[in-house]
């Protein structure tokens, strides 16, 4: 599937402290080690109620750590799915009469209008779970043989299921216990209840056809395939059996990654499958998570529709740190405005104080579990005294603007 417009990214002199970033699996800020090439697998969209602030401030926060991995000097191989083929997909088209494929592919498109808007920079791969289904479906077979899957009992529909204890560290990811399991294996599409499954907490690998559901050959039998699958075979087949880092939205710890990591180390014996499973906070509107079931939906194509600086839409949501689960509001776009006036006044004078300090702090945050609030506060402070006292650094702004833009996407 196509990715979106590529970013240039300006180079700076020097580098900052090595990024540490929060792993969920171990509960802790660790720094990321990578090599050269950095590997980063980011969960994509399922492609309805396309692009919605929530969806856009999980990608903007790994967006930063793909900057701030590329300003110390390493490629990365960005890798991201579309999940254009899943339950939900073929409800919402259901309930608007709409054709699942053409609801994808216009929402797709919608998404990869966004995030070039937003200065996003793109994955090297983006790949549907429909062209992976091949893929995907060889990988389930490899389960199956390995006996790390299993054929459920059911004559009429002989899923496939997944083993949860083939690799002997399911939950490590999440660490969460069974109940909590078990609640939201219910809540996020999995079938816990289902009679004959090994473990409740199985995750479905491939989906035997049903009557007025899409199907695909396979050698498993006509069908599709499970939902944490489809991650686990498009990271695997094109990042390796160890990545840097696994990241979403914390909606995505369980059963998703816990999953999608259990199937990609049954298969490897590689173990841990992402040395970084990276999570962010839920963005919220009027108290609520603002999410497709619950409707409440802010549109980034709607306020940009509206003439707003895509600019202002980034700084106002990485104003936040990117793991609290915070609210949108509109004052916070609009102090995200007036932030951005502060600082273009700033850079449009002849000379500044040397921004010199500012990019040092700049990194030192941002690598620093991303703190973006610490961040954002060093430009002001800058911007600030330029306007208030000058400087005589005729450098300093084309300096600062180059940094604002290489390490926080924003371009003024
Ligand atoms: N309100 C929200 N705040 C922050 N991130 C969110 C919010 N709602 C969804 N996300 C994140 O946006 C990304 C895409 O969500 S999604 O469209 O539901 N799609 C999926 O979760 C799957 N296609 C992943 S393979 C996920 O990482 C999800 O955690
Ligand atoms: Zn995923």
């Amino acid at each position: 599937m196509q990715t979106w417009a590529p970013v240039a990214l300006p180079a700076l002199e020097g580098s900052g402290p090595p990024l540490r970033l929060y792993d969920t699996s171990t509960a802790r800020v660790r720094p990321t080690a990578p090599g050269d090439v950095a590997t980063m697998y980011v969960c994509g969209i399922t492609p309805y109620d396309a692009t919605h602030l929530g969806h856009a401030a999980t990608y903007l926060a790994f967006d930063l750590v793909n900057r701030y991995w590329r300003d110390l000097g390493h490629d990365v191989h960005y890798v991201q799915n579309v999940t254009d083929i899943d339950e939900p997909l073929l409800e919402r088209a259901d309930r608007d009469q709409d054709d699942w494929v053409v609801l994808g592919m216009r929402e797709t498109a919608l998404f990869r209008e966004d995030m070039a808007a937003l200065r996003v920079v793109p994955p090297r791969d983006y790949i549907g779970a429909v062209e992976a289904i091949p893929e995907i479906a060889e990988l389930v077979a490899k389960l199956l043989v390995d006996g790390a899957a299993y054929r459920i009992d059911d004559p009429e529909y002989p899923d496939v299921y997944f083993d949860s204890a083939a690799t002997g560290h399911f939950g490590y990811e999440s660490r969460y216990d069974e109940e909590t399991m078990l609640r939201l294996s219910r809540e996020r599409g999995g079938d816990p209840d289902r009679p004959g499954k090994r473990n409740p907490v199985d995750a479905l690998l491939w989906r035997m056809e049903r009557p007025g559901e899409p199907a695909w050959d396979s050698d498993l039998g006509r069908g599709r395939p499970g939902w944490h699958v489809e991650c686990a075979a498009i990271a695997l087949n094109r990042l390796g059996t160890q990545i840097d880092l696994n990241g979403g939205g914390s909606d995505l710890i369980f059963p998703h990654h816990e999953c999608g990591a259990a199937h990609a180390e049954a298969l490897t014996g590689d173990h841990p499958f992402a040395r970084h499973y990276t999570h962010t906070g839920m963005i919220g509107l009027d108290g609520e998570k603002m999410s497709k079931s619950r409707g409440n939906l802010v549109f980034v194509s709607k306020l940009r529709n509206a003439g707003v600086d895509p600019n202002a839409i980034r700084a106002a949501l990485i104003s936040g740190h990117y793991r609290q689960d915070r609210p949108w509001t509109d004052s916070l776009l609009a102090e995200a405005q007036e932030r951005l006036a502060r600082w273009r006044a700033a850079l449009a004078l002849e000379a500044a104080p040397s921004a010199d300090d500012m990019i040092a702090s700049l990194r030192q945050h941002l690598a620093d579990d991303l703190d973006t609030p610490r961040a954002l506060a060093a430009v002001d402070a800058w911007a600030a005294e330029a306007v208030e006292r000058r400087g005589t650094d005729r450098e300093a702004p084309a300096t600062a603007r180059a940094a604002i833009d290489a390490l926080l996407g924003i371009t003024l």
